[in-house]
Parts: C-alpha cells; structure tokens; sequence
C-alpha cells in the first residue's frame, strides 16, 4: 500500500532537551490515525518534523515518497489546528470567504477567482453539510460549526492528508460525535487520509483506524481494540488533559 508519510528512526532535541527517540511510524493511505500521547509527549513536534517546519537531528522522513526538503506538491497536505475555532465575535468574513481562503496558495492572492472555483468552494461546504451557512459570518456560528467550517478550508484543495491537532478542542460533547463522523466519511468514502492529534482517547478510540501513543518514544501503534500500555505510562495516560 501507498505510504503517505513514512517516519524512519528520528530524534529530535530542543537545544539539549530530548523531545522525540528513535520514533519511526508509517502512515499509509487511507489510514485514519489517532495520535495520542500525555502533555509533552512530543505529538505536535512530530507534525512540525513531518511538516518540514523543524528538522530531525538524525533519521529520515519522506511525504509521498519525497524527502520532506524536497516535497513541493504541499497542494497535497492540509492542516487543521485547535485554534483554527476560536474566532474572535466580529470576525468579518463568511464561510464562503473562509474556505476560499483554502485555495489561496493555489491560485495565488491576485488571481481570477473563477467560476471553477467558486463551485470547488461550494462543493467543500457541502461535503461538511454546511451549505445552509455560505453566507453567514464565521464568528456567528457555534464552535463544533465552526470546526466544520476549517475542514472545508482543508478539503477545498483536493488533499491527499489532512493532519489535525487537537480540532475538538473547545467544541461541546454532542458535537465532536458529529465532527468524528464527518471525518470517518471522509476518510472511508473519499480514501482522505487522517493524522489527527488528540487528548480524546475514549473518543478517537472509536473511529481511528490505527492508534499511536507517542511518550518521546512510540509506546503502542495498533488498533485501538487492542490499546494497551505498561502500568507505568498508563498511570501517565490518567492524568492527561486538553
Ligand atoms: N519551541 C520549543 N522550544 C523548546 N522546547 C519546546 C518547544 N516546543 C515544545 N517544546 C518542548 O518539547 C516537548 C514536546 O512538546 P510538544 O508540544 O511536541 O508536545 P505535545 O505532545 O504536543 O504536548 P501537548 O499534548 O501538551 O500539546 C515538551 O517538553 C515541550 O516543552
């Protein structure tokens, strides 16, 4: 099977403090996979590693089978953060305008916006069931909408990936069941590939395909049926918080 980001024997240090040891990890297409791990653990530095944004001290990462230094078809990766839902009361844009903003590193800031486009903006509201809110703003929808809202933005370019940290964050229990089904859909009925960042262990048990536990070292990659970690780093896992 394809691999979409193939992780080889990295460590990574702060100045001296050690962040991640000997981590490998392969994701492949079609994999929804829940990335859990306690405070410190070194999730989102991995993304930053994976994302180009930091590089490892040794060991190699490749993105659709390129070097991540040499990978230039980003159009194939989207990332959703936590902060991505709190907008501030005011904000002036729509959600037309929020998602457009997902095809600007295609198009360019001053560049037609086409009728193709507009009907790509269009189909990604639809495809998160937000098409009845095109053209209210932002700021005046509730938080898991919101969220929604940022996954069209993700979606509108076609991605192969969409890496996500911690996006349930600040939405309320009844939504983020909705929200993890949006993502099983898409991952099951458009092949999208998931990367998602979470303290939601119990949630993200249920539609994850494959679970990683990431304590500096990998502590458990599986399925989330058979989750299991030593006495010791489930005591950690106890006092993890959001
Ligand atoms: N820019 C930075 N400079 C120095 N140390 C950092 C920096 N960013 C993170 N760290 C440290 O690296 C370690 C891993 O942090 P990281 O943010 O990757 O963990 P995490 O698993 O995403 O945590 P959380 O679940 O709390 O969001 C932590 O000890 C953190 O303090």
């Amino acid at each position: 099977m394809t691999s979409i980001l193939q992780i080889d024997t990295i460590n990574f240090s702060y100045e001296q403090k050690a962040a991640l040891r000997e981590v490998s990890l392969q994701v492949k297409k079609g994999d929804f996979l829940g990335l859990i791990g306690p405070n410190g653990g070194g999730k989102t530095t991995l993304i930053k590693l994976a994302l180009g944004m930091l590089q490892p001290n040794n060991g190699s990462i490749r993105l659709f089978g390129h070097t991540v230094s040499s990978f230039k078809d980003w159009d194939k990766v989207s990332f959703v953060s936590q902060k991505a839902n709190a907008f501030n009361k005011g904000f002036p844009a729509t959600v037309f305008e929020v998602v457009a903003m997902g095809l600007t590193p295609k198009i360019g800031y001053f560049r037609r916006f086409s009728a193709k486009h507009r009907t790509a903006v269009k189909q990604a509201v639809a495809q998160v069931d937000m098409s009845d809110y095109l053209h209210e703003n932002i700021s005046s929808l509730s938080g898991g909408q919101q969220q929604r809202v940022f996954i069209a933005r993700a979606l509108v370019s076609q991605p192969e990936l969409i890496i996500l940290d911690e996006p349930t964050v600040g939405i309320d229990h009844a939504n983020v069941k909705g929200f993890y089904e949006l993502l099983q859909r898409l991952n099951e009925e458009k092949g999208l590939t998931l990367v998602m960042i979470t303290h939601d262990l119990a949630g993200i048990a249920q539609y994850a395909s494959k679970l990683v536990y990431l304590d500096q070292q990998i502590k458990y990659e599986g399925s989330p049926e058979q989750f299991s970690l030593p006495e010791t780093d489930l005591h950690v896992l106890r006092g993890i918080h959001a």
